[in-house]
């Protein structure tokens, strides 16, 4: 988490600007260096509870925007949420039902940690799979997805499957993860389809 005093500030921060959790700043960034999200995009967030990103999201497009989480996702103006697992089908079809046309994912789920760092790595990576997987079967063409990740053994062939699926794929840190993490994000921009 690097210093308490960097943690407490973000928290704080949030608190202060009416976001839901800290990290409304990863996204702000990574919006900042990589421009993933346009005007009028249609917005999928994975693993989106409690919600800050949603609320980022809101405000970088006139689109939809639709969370998914396991957990209940608490009202947001002008965001659409869905409470259920994004390996089950049922989800996916209730999304489909939903939008028609899909711009964006992004995703920041993170699996509940055991403390076993290479069984953690592996729950993580497997989870990345997940969230490539249910982009690829709703992405538009030439779509965009960004998703959480984490240095490790398993990373180098995550990376190389999302490298099938687009034409441009790249990696980023951001300042307000916690120093010390080995999380990062992989960029993923214009979806084969
Ligand atoms: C770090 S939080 C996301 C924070 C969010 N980006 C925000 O800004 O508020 C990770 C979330 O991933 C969700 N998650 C983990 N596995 C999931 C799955 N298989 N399907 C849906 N959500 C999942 C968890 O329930 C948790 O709420």
């Amino acid at each position: 988490m690097g210093s308490q005093w960097g943690y407490d500030k973000a928290y704080m921060r949030a608190k202060l600007e009416g976001y839901r959790s800290r990290a409304a700043y990863k996204l702000m960034e990574i919006q900042k260096k990589s421009g993933i999200i346009r005007d009028d995009d249609n917005i999928v967030d994975l693993g989106a509870a409690p919600g800050s990103w949603l609320q980022v999201e809101r405000t970088l497009t006139r689109g939809r925007v639709i969370g998914i989480d396991l957990n209940p996702i608490a009202t947001l103006d002008g965001v659409e949420t869905i409470v259920g697992d994004i390996n089950d089908p049922e989800v996916l079809a209730e999304l489909q039902s939903m939008v028609d046309v899909v711009n964006v994912v992004v995703c920041d789920a993170s699996p509940k940690l055991s403390g076993h760092k290479s069984y953690d790595q592996a729950r993580i990576i497997e989870l990345n799979e997940q969230a490539l997987l249910f982009s690829c079967r709703i992405l538009k063409q030439g779509g965009n997805f960004a998703v959480k990740s984490f240095q490790g053994t398993d990373f180098p062939d995550f990376y190389q499957d999302v490298k099938q699926h687009f034409h441009s794929v790249r990696t980023m840190n951001t300042k307000s993860s916690r120093k010390g993490s080995t999380e990062l994000y992989v960029i993923a921009k214009n979806f084969y389809g």
